[in-house]
């Protein structure tokens, strides 16, 4: 099972998961999209795939707040879990993808197996930020 889990403002992340989910559908995986993710309907075991904007001076999306939040305050020991983090932002800000980034040093403190780097996308290079994803998909599709 593989959990596309996005964290979004203006809906770019979550077209991105949306393209992915679509591609994983593809290789007939079972996938739950989590646009609202909540920390007691994610199971903490099969493989997480985050894909989240930044915004505000590098913080999180409204949506994934609360569910960075739980996972910061309950702190779970995720060592079932195999997670990559596709980080979409503009390199116009210093804090360039930070939410992204500290979801990806998150899951790795709680003991998450990562499958990948922190994939970072700029939308200021990359207009259509599912091109890039799906890059980025075709190149490990192999580990989900
Ligand atoms: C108010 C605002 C603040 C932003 N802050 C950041 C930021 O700190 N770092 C970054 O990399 N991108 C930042 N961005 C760029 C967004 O991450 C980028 O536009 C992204 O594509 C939005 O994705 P979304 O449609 O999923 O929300 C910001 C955008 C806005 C509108």
């Amino acid at each position: 099972m593989i959990h596309i889990i996005t964290g979004s403002t203006l809906g770019g992340a979550e077209y991105v998961g949306d393209h992915l989910n679509d591609l994983l559908e593809e290789q007939d995986q079972a996938i739950t999209l989590h646009n609202q993710p909540e920390y007691a309907s994610i199971p903490q075991q099969d493989t997480w795939l985050i894909v989240t904007s930044t915004h505000g001076a590098g913080e999180f999306p409204d949506n994934i707040k609360p569910f960075i939040a739980d996972l910061t305050e309950q702190a779970p020991q995720l060592d079932k879990v195999r997670f990559a983090v596709i980080a979409i932002g503009d390199s116009s800000y210093d804090t360039f993808c930070a939410a992204g980034q500290a979801a990806h040093e998150l899951l790795t403190n709680l003991g998450a197996q990562a499958i990948s780097d922190c994939f970072t996308i700029d939308v200021l290079e990359t207009p259509v930020p599912e091109d890039a994803a799906e890059e980025w998909f075709n190149n490990h599709s192999e580990q989900f």
